[in-house]
């Protein structure tokens, strides 16, 4: 049995549908891209596994390590071993970097964990976690801190945004570090070269998987192929 099964998951707000009878698994220890377009429903589906806000699928089964999850909390969740990188890192005031990144386990070593993100820590551990870090330096200490809870499936929501094309090389690095810590990865991405780092890779256009399977497939077929909802003509369930 896959360690994340999605199944048949339907999110609806008021005025539309955001996912629409979406299917989806994901192996232990696999790293598992999700491309689509802006406003696809990529966040949606990570704050549903999440359970962020309460967000609940109003239809289907979200089944963690062989538990239906729908109904937990997002503590009870990350309980379980999931955990998520924000799109939009959080920004806990008043924190020095090295005691964020140890909040749940005083032993663990903070410049480890830097190390892993690309960040050199005698210049960053001491450093307050506020408006003084750049976009990219948060981005990075909320990589590090995901990885410090050692998470069983760690959902990364555009772990590339924010971050100079200069340093995807530091975000391939980091989603190494994922794996050979064993954790399953979802990596939420617009860019193919991120993808292509993965096990597996799906194309997301309008709440639905459209294309599934090799990242270079589904990569050439989010480059090349038109799309239902990106351009107006249908394309193919591959
Ligand atoms: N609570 C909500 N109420 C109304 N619309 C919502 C809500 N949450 C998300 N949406 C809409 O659902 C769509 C999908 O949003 P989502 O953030 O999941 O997209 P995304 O694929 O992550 O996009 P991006 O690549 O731009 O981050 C968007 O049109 C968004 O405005």
């Amino acid at each position: 049995m896959s360690l994340l099964e999605m199944r048949n998951i339907v999110y609806r707000t008021p005025d539309r549908t955001i996912i629409d009878h979406l299917d989806m698994s994901l192996d232990s220890g696999e790293v598992h891209a999700l491309i689509g377009t802006n406003g696809t429903g990529k966040s949606t589906l990570a704050y549903l596994i999440m359970g962020c806000s309460r967000q609940s699928p109003q239809q289907g089964e979200i089944v963690f390590d062989g538990q239906k999850i729908n109904d937990l909390e997002i503590h009870e969740r990350a309980r379980l071993g999931i955990s998520l990188a924000w799109q939009e890192p959080v920004r806990f005031e008043g924190l020095r970097v090295d005691e964020y990144l140890c909040l749940h386990d005083k032993t663990l070593d903070a410049d480890s964990y830097l190390k892993q993100v690309g960040l050199d820590p005698s210049s960053y551990a001491k450093r307050m976690v506020d408006k003084n870090l750049s976009g990219g330096e948060r981005k990075r200490i909320e990589l590090a801190s995901v990885l410090a809870l050692k998470p069983r499936l760690a959902i990364l929501d555009e772990p590339d945004s924010g971050i100079d094309m200069l340093s995807t090389r530091d975000i391939l690095q980091v989603i190494d570090s994922f794996r050979q810590s064993g954790a399953a990865v979802l990596l939420i991405t617009h860019r193919e070269e991120i993808a292509g780092c993965a096990d597996h890779a799906s194309q997301i256009c309008d709440g639905r998987i459209v294309c599934t399977g090799d990242p270079r497939h589904v990569a050439a077929h989010y480059q090349n192929r038109k799309c239902l909802l990106c351009d107006g003509v249908e394309c193919g369930y591959e």
